[in-house]
């Protein structure tokens, strides 16, 4: 058993790939094995995570989830621990695997109880896993609803009870802040749904047991967690021109900060030369509070051979260079406004997918509204499945797509699975953080890293910046994301 952090690269394995697993691993053992070690794993994280409790609260639905919720608590009960089982169903409907784990809870003489315990120092949601077909209701979303309000540490078996483990959907409560501690021990595979979407409020800390059937995993992976990224070390012969130029276009009338801000994260993120070309004619020439960043007007910057970070800020100023941009940029990074522009003309889709066929650079970095636009869905839709979401924008475009938001998505058109970030939090979600990301990638994809490489780095160094920010600073601000510390 582990915890999985923003450091661990992983294979994620979706509901389809997980039951082939569990079938040839459950065909090669003596049966029962994988439940009794799926609930030996479970007993001794709650013991680690509530080595005091008094009163450890089992709440077991009418799956196999739940029989692993009764093996643990016979487990519990075998070293001492007082855990008290709540029940959803009647006993008839258990699985054959789940009913003898009931009937060795019972023999170790563990507290059955109609109600959850008055007070419980550690609640363990084994309700349902990934057999999950609807929306909790009646005393399963009662008892959730219970565990969740409490003080107390909460450990899903498995998977949190409702959430759609293949895309971290959830069914009720989208929008609960966690009023505890909450921790996922996740069995066999590690899912995707607990990564993205609503799935890291939902998992909060991931564990991984694989019940010592890691050789049964013999299945294309889902999705990734690409773990942190290899620091490129600079060579002492190296000079400006070794590490690229970016030329951010953007910041049309009112917007020039948006552009800016995807400067200063370029050059903070180590290009070797950034120009800003912006969309507004009457902007200052200089930035004098980073006079690195090299100001231009936008219609007349020479995009030959530049890495071009397009859309910051463009606002509707930015279309008519986008052909130009789209025909002659090196390496690209389309954002924002240039992604809302390419939504509604299908001229420029073509351009498009004409540099993908050309194998030229490209990143899209929408955020789901923008996502939407570009694929003609809504919001809601993007969201329900970002991996597939993702995947679309990629294969329709030939390009590296950044689906942003809780679990960035990062897909290639080729055939690799899809990588979601594991890094950032809410500090983020203030304006101007994505100026800041397409900024960042603009930079990787100028020293030349390949575009699917470039995003993913950049993505999970860009979280990694919010997930350092200290405690006790100003808020995170997306000047200073850009400039990788607090004011
Ligand atoms: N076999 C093994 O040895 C191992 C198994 N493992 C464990 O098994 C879990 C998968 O077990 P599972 O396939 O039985 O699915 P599970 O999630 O328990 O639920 C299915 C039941 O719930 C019901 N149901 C669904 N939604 C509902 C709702 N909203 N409200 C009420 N009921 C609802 C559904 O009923 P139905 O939809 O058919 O009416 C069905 O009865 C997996 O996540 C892992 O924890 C691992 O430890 C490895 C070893
Ligand atoms: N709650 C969150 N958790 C993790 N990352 C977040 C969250 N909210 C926002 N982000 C990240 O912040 C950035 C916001 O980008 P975007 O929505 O384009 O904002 P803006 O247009 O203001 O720059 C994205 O990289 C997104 O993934
Ligand atoms: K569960």
């Amino acid at each position: 058993m582990h915890r999985i952090t923003s450091a661990s690269a992983a294979d994620l394995f979706d509901i389809a790939a997980t039951r082939r697993i569990e079938q040839a691993a459950a065909s090669a053992l003596p049966p029962h094995t994988l439940m009794q070690r799926a609930g030996l794993a479970a007993a001794r994280l709650a013991m680690a995570l509530a080595p005091h409790a008094r009163t450890i609260w089992i709440a077991c639905g009418p799956g196999n989830n739940g029989g692993d919720g009764f093996e643990a608590a016979a487990q519990l009960r075998h070293r001492g621990f007082f855990p008290v089982v709540t029940f959803v169903d009647d006993e008839g409907r258990l699985p054959a695997d789940a009913k003898a784990s009931l009937q060795r809870a019972r023999d170790a003489g563990v507290t059955f109880a109609s109600a959850p315990p008055s007070s419980f120092e550690l609640a363990m949601d084994a309700l349902l896993g990934i057999g999950s077909t609807r929306p909790p209701s009646g005393a399963m979303a009662e008892w959730l609803a219970r565990m969740h309000a409490s003080a107390s540490p909460v450990l899903s078996i498995d998977v949190p009870s409702g959430l759609d483990a293949d895309t971290g959907m959830r069914a009720s409560n989208p929008n609960q802040a966690p009023a505890s501690v909450r921790a996922t021990l996740t069995f066999l595979t590690l899912k995707p749904g607990l990564f993205t979407a609503q799935g890291r409020d939902a998992a909060g800390t991931v564990w991984f047991d694989d019940l010592g059937c890691s050789a049964f995993a013999q299945e294309r992976p889902t999705a990734r967690l690409a773990g942190a990224p290899d620091i490129q070390p600079r060579t002492h012969a190296s000079h400006k021109g070794s590490y690229g130029d970016v030329a951010v276009i953007g910041g049309a009338s009112g917007m020039a900060g948006a552009a800016l801000l995807a400067g200063s994260a370029a050059l903070h993120a180590g290009a070797g030369r950034v120009f800003v070309g912006l969309l507004d004619p009457r902007a200052a020439p200089v930035d004098t509070s980073q006079p690195e960043l090299m100001l231009r007007d936008a219609h007349a910057l020479d995009l030959a051979g530049m890495t071009v970070v397009c859309g910051c800020g463009g606002g509707d100023a930015v279309r008519e260079l986008l052909p130009r941009v789209l025909s002659t940029a090196a390496a690209l990074v389309l954002d924002a406004d240039a992604l809302n522009a390419i939504a509604v003309d299908p001229s420029l889709q073509a351009q498009l997918v004409a540099r993908g066929q050309a194998g030229a650079p490209t990143v899209l970095t929408p955020h789901p509204l923008e996502a939407a636009r570009l694929l003609g869905d809504t919001t809601g839709g993007v969201q329900a499945n970002r991996l597939a979401a993702a995947r679309a924008l990629a294969s329709r475009f030939g390009v590296v797509t950044v689906l942003k938001g809780s679990g960035t998505v990062i897909a290639d058109a080729g055939d690799e699975p899809p990588v979601i970030n594991s890094t950032g939090n809410a500090r983020l979600a203030t304006a101007g953080t994505g100026d800041v990301l397409a900024g960042m990638i603009g930079a990787a994809l100028a020293m030349r890293r390949p575009a699917f490489e470039a995003a993913c780095e950049a993505v999970w160094q860009h979280g990694r910046i919010a997930d350092l920010w200290p405690a006790d600073a100003a808020p995170l601000t997306a000047g200073s994301l850009a400039r990788r510390a607090p004011d």
